[in-house]
């Protein structure tokens, strides 16, 4: 469904597990800090709503999204954590340039995860400009952080469940 057609920050309709027995991740990258910040916080302050212990919240950034991938290998590689959220923010430029990083960025994601055996959130904003990012960080349509964090409560409860 469209970010236009629901809000990113709306769990009304689910119930979140809790997030205090897990150990989480996040990644987010520097390029467009002004979105990127607004989404950190969102996902912060999820994890943190949904009871995470901020001790088990481990932050890094890197320089873009395409460092993403690696941040994420390297965390999972150095922490026991239970989910990482990726969060990124990639607008299309003058070139094919966004369309490498995007499909890269989505990728290598899924790959780190598939290695790791650990859910990697893929919390990357991939717009035309920077309205429509803005727009999915905290403005009209919610924040992609609190739904990258909501995801990730929900897979490490769901692999917790089966252990
Ligand atoms: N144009 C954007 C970038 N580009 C930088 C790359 O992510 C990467 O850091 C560089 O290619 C060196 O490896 N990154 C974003 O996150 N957002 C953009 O809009
Ligand atoms: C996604 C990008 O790397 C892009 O913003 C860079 O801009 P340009 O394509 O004009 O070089």
């Amino acid at each position: 469904m469209a970010s236009n057609l629901k809000n990113l920050s709306d769990f009304s309709h689910t119930t979140v597990p809790s997030a205090k027995p897990f150990r989480f991740g996040i990644v987010v990258a520097a390029w467009n800090a002004e979105v990127t910040g607004n989404l950190y916080r969102g996902a912060y302050d999820s994890l943190l709503k949904h009871g995470a212990e901020e001790e088990n919240i481990i932050s890094v950034e890197v320089a873009g999204s395409y460092e993403l991938i690696a941040g994420a290998d390297i965390l999972l590689s150095k922490q026991q954590l239970d989910a990482v959220i990726c969060l990124g923010c990639v607008i299309q430029g003058e070139t094919r340039h966004f369309d490498f990083i995007c499909n890269a960025v989505a990728n290598g994601i899924a790959q780190v995860g598939i290695k790791h055996t650990k859910p990697v959130i893929f919390g990357v904003l991939t717009t035309d400009n920077q309205e429509q990012a803005l727009d999915r960080a905290g403005g009209k349509h919610g924040n992609k952080g609190d739904e990258a964090a909501i995801t990730a409560i929900k897979i490490a409860d769901m692999s917790n469940s089966l252990k």
